[in-house]
């Protein structure tokens, strides 16, 4: 198995293969998060004004979402992996925008197949990966906005890279980097804005809570995030 770490958007149109777009802070948890509790379809889109397009097609649909980590105006939640967790989204359709993660997800059209990446369910990506038999994986971590490096989606590129090719894990290392030492988990300056609570760290570094990945597919001309389930082994 070949395996490249690439970054942001760039590093996403480059991708090939087996694709993992990488977004700890926090699209890929919260998106993980709508799923656990429920939602029915969760659709990436690029612009504001896409998702606005998007929710008109589907209606009843949420618009979960931010610009510079603040919900967007008029919509029904930020990219909060706490709050989605305390919403009610079952049977809920789910129109995602932000500014990293799902320009991404839309960036990797090169990629033969697309999933996200999180800590929230790395293992299972990992086994995803393996029973998939992919000989080519692109591990991009988006970093803030897409355009600069974030710790968090770099060391989590590193992580899976390394139990896909059985190297030791220090996942406890990770968390103490990104508690004390890491500056980008952006959404963490925003003290006081109701749309980043600082739960979201520890709900985004909640490793393996979740066994299933989400595959980005293309249905009736949208993307939309389905969930899979991974067995174990
Ligand atoms: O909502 C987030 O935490 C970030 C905002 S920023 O890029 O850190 O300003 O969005 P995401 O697309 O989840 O990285």
């Amino acid at each position: 198995m070949n395996i490249r770490i690439l970054h942001g958007k760039q590093g996403a149109a480059e991708a090939a293969g087996l694709a993992v777009v990488i977004d700890v802070f926090r699209a890929f948890s919260t998106a993980c998060y709508a799923y656990a509790g429920g939602c029915k379809a969760i659709y990436p889109t690029g612009s504001i004004a896409e998702a606005y397009r998007r929710q008109e097609e589907l209606p009843g649909a949420l618009l979960v979402g931010e610009r510079g980590g603040v919900m967007v105006e008029g919509f029904d939640f930020g990219n909060s992996p706490s709050l989605i967790a305390a919403a009610d989204v079952r049977g809920r359709s789910i129109v995602h925008t932000t500014s990293a993660g799902t320009q991404g997800l839309i960036g990797a059209a090169q990629a033969e197949e697309v999933i996200t990446g999180a800590f929230v369910n790395a293992a299972a990506i990992a086994r995803y990966i393996r029973q998939s038999a992919a000989r080519e994986v692109s591990l991009i971590a988006m970093g803030l906005g897409g355009t600069e490096p974030a710790d968090e989606d770099t060391l989590c590129a590193e992580y899976l890279r390394d139990l896909l090719l059985n190297r030791p894990v220090d996942f406890a290392e990770i968390r103490r980097y990104l508690a004390e030492d890491s500056t980008t988990g952006r959404f963490l300056d925003l003290v006081g804005e109701a749309s980043a609570p600082k739960e979201d760290f520890d709900y985004c570094l909640d490793l393996d809570r979740f066994a299933f990945v989400l595959r980005a597919e293309w249905e009736d001309g949208r993307l939309v995030l389905r969930q899979i389930p991974v067995s174990a082994g």
